[in-house]
């Protein structure tokens, strides 16, 4: 029997199913999600990050503070994740609320990057405008000349979001697009309710 036709009553469980069973895939990026974030003028605009675990339930992704989207989520916190799996036709849509994660989460996931990742992060204001590569690459250079002979610390303005879910669909690609999806959403008392959804 599928899943649809049993639904759990909380959806975290089959989020990670589905995970996993991307990861068993051996795609180049199966944690690829994209993120869709708005400004205080609700005009919108999304990017793929890297889904990097949860926290406690909610989805943790890591980037540069003062990016577009570090912007826009300081004004406006709500977000939209989206993953979508060619090989398996599946999609998994999530909206919630992002919220900076402690220093200490931010410290350990930097610690745990290559080295020549945590030298792009200093060496890169991401979303800034640059006149050219070489210039990138002059940047790259300074901080591999600063951090020579020692570990590479976090830079402030880099760390990780939690996203808290309060919406999540799960979404099975069907013949003759006659798909299945099942919607949880989140009550005010935080248990989940959850629905079948037309295809
Ligand atoms: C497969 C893939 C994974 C990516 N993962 C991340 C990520 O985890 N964090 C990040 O800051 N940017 C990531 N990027 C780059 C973003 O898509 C984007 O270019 C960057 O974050 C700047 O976005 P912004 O200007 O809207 O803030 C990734 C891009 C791709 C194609
Ligand atoms: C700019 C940027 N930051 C962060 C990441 C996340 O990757 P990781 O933390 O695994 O290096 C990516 C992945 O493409 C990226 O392009």
């Amino acid at each position: 029997m599928s899943t649809f036709d049993n639904p759990p009553s909380a959806p975290i469980e089959w989020l990670q199913t589905w995970l996993d069973e991307a990861t068993k895939l051996s795609l180049n990026e199966p944690m690829a999600m994209n993120l869709a974030t708005a400004d205080e003028q609700n005009r919108l605009s999304s990017r793929i990050v890297l889904f990097k675990g949860f926290k406690h339930e909610d989805i943790c992704f890591f980037t540069n503070y003062n990016s577009r989207k570090g912007v826009q989520l300081e004004k406006c916190p709500t977000a939209a994740l989206c993953f979508w799996w060619d090989e398996l036709m599946r999609q998994i849509r999530i909206e919630g609320v992002c919220h900076k994660l402690p220093n200490e989460d931010s410290d350990a996931y930097f610690a745990s990057r290559a080295r020549g990742s945590q030298l792009g992060a200093w060496a890169s204001q991401q979303s800034q405008a640059v006149d050219s590569r070489q210039t990138l690459e002059a940047a790259y250079a300074e901080q591999e000349q600063r951090f020579a002979q020692a570990d590479v610390s976090r830079p402030p303005h880099w760390g990780g979001y939690h996203l808290s879910i309060s919406r999540i669909e799960f979404w099975q690609g069907r013949d003759h697009r006659f798909h299945d999806r099942m919607v949880y959403i989140r009550q005010a008392d935080k248990q989940w309710q959850h629905q079948r959804l037309q295809p």
